[in-house]
């Protein structure tokens, strides 16, 4: 879908900008081709063209548009709707018409846009549900209720500033020795409306005769009223009735102290104060807004964690700032770190699990089954790091590969198993399905390169031969790096998780060879009492002699016990010392082991543990005052 902003102004950059960020291909065009990405000649290819012109020159955008192409859909955003609707309709436009209830520099997160004509093109429900998703306030109203309502909410608010400002014309420049806040946030306000469009107001204007007179009436009332004591108490009392909610308003008024212009020493520091504190409130609201959407994502069944959603929102931060971009991002994930730590403190999750990184990592995706998504995972470069981060209690829980049906036995694992002080407490078994991916739907025969982790490639090598064997093969050291060397004739090979995360099309699902590619995931947690369950990992040695291995075997025969694995690895002592890693399908009871003890150099459980599927983080608990979340650590 690609979008031409007709117009560079204030609006058309918040419109380019919000596209551009959540991954569209936008591109400006402005009668002033300075301002422009694109010259007229080349605007012809566009599906969807956003009207960002001041009201009295739409015709003019419209004819100009009319002349080199014929978009699906033109968005008319104008205040004013008849005059705007009137020429869409005279020129046969498929047009969809908004009122972005905002002006440049906002934010379209919380702003009002009514919707005043669809047209019922598939365009046009992208759009609006992009809008809805950042957090915009969709109102649908007819055309006349629309300009009826605008003639009160902008008419009067416009003029009364306009009044404002008139009224004080000869009394006050802009350089303030002392003003209260109020005058000064009004004061700023009229000369903001004073120095844009005035076409745009006096259209505004003119929708609003009517009621320009009542205030000019209303005006006479409020000076009689004033002419006595009493009668203006009960003025005031009966306006409160409708203007009951000020709850904010001091948030406002101080926020205002952001625009002073501080001088010398003192004052800019008193300046940076004011600033901190407002941050601060801010932040505070910020995080209480987080916690309200936790408990929307527990209705919804949601993570806490949506690294989509992050990312637009990084992106859009980092457009809008000339500052250090690495600096503004770290403030930024920290922000976003302390909201989605209260996120998680209000669910009443306080756990943490570790899982091999990046995000989309196969791992990841074992957790968020077995964890149903809520927990907060982190995410470790290597195995070690996991290991290390579970035994000094960073985390709670790791999850580890143990073995892949394909390529059998991960031994980083087992030797990180043997080194570190954690147990195992539960396996977890999970379907590897790979699947290949690209930036956009791709023919097979179009894909020129690969990218993959270089387990991921050797699994689906047939898929590789028979339908990419023109393809070239470069290998990454991981899933998110892979899809972060896409380009537009390269595919990568991912999970299903990351093509997700990562807005991926997948173009083949499911391309490894083996029907059955399943990865056994351990869950470690720090040592402490055995575990219960059904199956045993240990590790032994035996002395470098014949018949020392049969020996211990023969415990296990003995007892009737099957080992589902054994392995040997080195010792790390010397060149031919080895130690032996089992699992043992039954709970070890002392008298074994004890038997095992005699029989082996050393005898060292790593765990004993059942498989599990789900991992119960935390349980809902119902009290007198509602719902509360509760954490347990159920297996
Ligand atoms: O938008 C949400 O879903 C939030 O919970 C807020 C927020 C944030 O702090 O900005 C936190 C966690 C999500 O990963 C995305 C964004």
């Amino acid at each position: 879908m690609r979008i031409l902003v007709f117009g560079h102004g204030g609006m058309g950059k918040i419109f380019r900008d919000f596209f551009e960020a959540r991954g569209y291909y936008v591109r400006s065009y402005d009668v002033d081709e300075s301002k422009a990405d694109v010259r007229l000649e080349e605007t012809g290819n566009f599906d969807i063209v956003f009207l960002c012109v001041p009201m009295d020159r739409i015709e003019e955008a419209v004819r100009i548009v009319i002349s080199v192409s014929a978009p699906k859909l033109v968005v008319d955003i104008s205040s004013v709707k008849k005059n705007a609707i009137d020429i869409l309709e005279k020129y046969g436009l498929r047009y969809l018409s908004i009122h972005p209830m905002f002006g440049p520099g906002s934010d379209l997160g919380l702003s009002n846009i009514i919707v005043v004509r669809k047209s019922g093109a598939p365009e046009e429900k992208i759009i609006l549900e992009e809008f809805r998703k950042s957090g915009a306030v969709l109102t649908e109203m007819s055309v006349e209720e629309h300009d009826r309502k605008m003639a009160e909410i902008q008419g009067v608010a416009h003029f009364v500033l306009f009044l404002f400002a008139l009224s004080l014309k000869n009394r006050f420049h802009d350089d303030f020795e002392i003003a209260s806040p109020v005058f000064l946030v009004l004061h700023k306000l009229a000369s903001r409306i004073i120095n844009q469009n005035w076409e745009m107001y006096y259209l505004i204007q003119k929708n609003a005769e009517e009621l320009r007179r009542e205030v000019a009436e209303n005006a006479k009332i409020l000076d009689e009223a004033l002419s006595d004591r009493d009668r203006f108490r009960e003025l005031v009392y009966s306006l409160r009735k409708s203007f009951r909610n000020y709850r904010d308003s001091t948030l406002i008024l101080e926020s205002y102290k952001a625009t002073v212009d501080a001088r010398g020493i003192d004052e800019l520091r008193g300046y940076i104060r004011a600033l901190d504190s407002l941050i601060l409130e801010l932040i505070e609201r910020r995080v209480n807004a987080g916690k309200k959407v936790a408990m929307e994502k527990i209705k919804l069944n949601e993570p806490i964690e949506i690294s989509r959603v992050e990312d637009v929102k990084m992106r859009e931060i980092l457009k809008r700032t000339g500052l250090n971009p690495v600096r503004v991002s770290e403030i930024f994930e920290k922000i976003m770190e302390l909201t989605k730590e209260e996120e998680y403190r209000v669910l009443g999750i306080g756990r943490k699990v570790a899982v091999l990184g990046p995000m989309g990592s196969f791992s990841e995706e074992a957790a968020l089954k077995l964890t149903g998504s809520r927990l907060p995972l982190i995410y470790k470069n290597s195995v070690d790091d996991i290991f290390r981060a579970v035994e000094s209690g960073e985390v709670e829980c790791g999850i580890v590969p143990i073995e892949n049906s394909t390529y059998g036995t991960v031994l980083n694992t087992l030797d990180a198993l043997l080194k570190y002080d954690v147990q195992v407490f539960g396996e977890y078994e999970h379907d590897i399905r790979h699947n290949l991916a690209a930036r956009r739907d791709l023919p097979l025969k179009e894909i020129k390169t690969i990218y993959s982790h270089p387990q991921a490639i050797a699994q689906c090598s047939e898929f590789i031969n028979n339908y990419l064997p023109h393809a070239e093969i470069r290998y990454t050291r991981s899933t998110s790096e892979a899809v972060e060397m896409l380009d537009d004739s390269s595919a990568a090979i991912v999970s299903e998780l990351a093509a997700r995360l990562y807005r991926l099309h997948v173009i083949k699902r499911g391309i490894q060879t083996a029907n059955n590619n399943r990865t056994r995931f351990y869950l470690i947690r720090k040592s402490g009492e055995n575990g219960d369950g059904d199956i045993t990992s240990l590790f032994f040695g035996v002395e470098d002699e014949p018949g020392a291995l049969f020996r211990v075997l023969e415990v296990f025969y003995r007892h009737g016990i099957n080992l589902r694995k054994l392995e040997s690895r080195p010792a790390g002592t010397k060149l031919g010392d080895y130690v032996f890693f089992a699992e043992a399908e039954r709970k070890l009871d002392d008298s074994i082991l004890s038997e095992l003890k005699e029989k082996t150099s050393f005898c060292r459980i790593a765990g004993i543990f059942r498989k599990i599927d789900r991992l119960e983080v935390f349980s809902e608990r119902r009290t007198s005052s509602g719902t509360e979340f509760q954490t347990a650590w159920q297996t």
